[in-house]
Formats: C-alpha cells, sequence, structure tokens
C-alpha cells in the first residue's frame, strides 16, 4: 500500500477533506494541513513540507490542493526530486506518472469537483512509471537541473 501525502490550503481544504475521508479507506495518509478553514492562510506552509516529505521517499506521493492549484504546483516543482503537475482530466494523471515520474499531483479546489477529483486521483494512484529509455533519459536531463 502506498503512504500518500496531502496538503492544501483554504482554497483547496474542502477538496482535500473529501479526499482523504475517501482515500482513508485504502491508504495510509499523512496529512500536512490545513487542519481546519482559514481564510489568511498560505499555500506554502503545507505545500512545502509535503513536498520535502516526498522527495526525502517519506510518503511514497503527494496531492497538494489549492483554489486554482498553480500555486500549489509552484511551490512544490522548487523542491528537489520533487515532479509537480496541476492536473484537471484523468489521461495526464496517468500519463505524467508513466512518462515523467510525477510524484505530487496538483488540484484546484476551486475548479475541480469531488467526482472529477476522485477519477483523476484514482488515476494518479493506479499508474507507476514505466522507467523506459526514452523517459529515463528525459527525467536525467530535468534532474541535471536540480541543485540539491
Ligand atoms: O489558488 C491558489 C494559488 O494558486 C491559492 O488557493 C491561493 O491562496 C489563492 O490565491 C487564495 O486566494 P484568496 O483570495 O486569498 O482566498
Amino acid at each position: 500500500m502506498k503512504k500518500l501525502g496531502l496538503a492544501a490550503d483554504h482554497g483547496g481544504y474542502e477538496l482535500k477533506e473529501a479526499l482523504k475521508k475517501w482515500l482513508s479507506a485504502t491508504y495510509e495518509i499523512q496529512d500536512f494541513g490545513a487542519d481546519h478553514y482559514d481564510a489568511a492562510d498560505d499555500y506554502p506552509d503545507f505545500v512545502i513540507p509535503l513536498s520535502r516529505a516526498v522527495a526525502a521517499g517519506e510518503v511514497e506521493r503527494g496531492i497538494a490542493v489549492c483554489g486554482s492549484g498553480v500555486g500549489a504546483t509552484m511551490v512544490a516543482n522548487r523542491v528537489p526530486g520533487v515532479r509537480a503537475c496541476l492536473i484537471t482530466e484523468t489521461y495526464s494523471a496517468h500519463q505524467g506518472v508513466e512518462h515523467d515520474a510525477l510524484n505530487v499531483l496538483c488540484l484546484g479546489g476551486r475548479v475541480t469537483g469531488i467526482e472529477l477529483a476522485r477519477e483523476i486521483v484514482a488515476a494518479y494512484l493506479r499508474a507507476e512509471y514505466s522507467g523506459e529509455a526514452r523517459h529515463e533519459r528525459r527525467l536525467s536531463k530535468m534532474k541535471s537541473l536540480e541543485r540539491p
């Protein structure tokens, strides 16, 4: 079973809570907050700890939710070892893992409803990185940009 990390600011809090309730039946979840709705909170305060945990291997994959998913994606990708993307449909949710080793799925809580979010998350979690040579080659070029 995969250990998953979740994080959200106020813009993603409701969707994170709904996903947590749904995913808890199947996965071990580490919730990096927010632990309550606070309209003045800031997504980096939750997404950075989640991203560091993914990069350190403390959780296998992450799901980060803010209002649009844009800020969460930007901040997660600042952490070396994280490959985050804002996802709004199911094809990219699995292809992102299979080809690009996506490890932090970002969602917009003000954009994507719970039913579509569940389908996206299911596609993301079912997928595995293929490790095929062309993807390894591309990933190594991506990783060459990372500073420790
Ligand atoms: O969508 C977001 C970033 O891309 C986050 O949810 C932000 O915090 C968003 O800007 C929140 O907006 P608010 O007007 O402060 O609620």
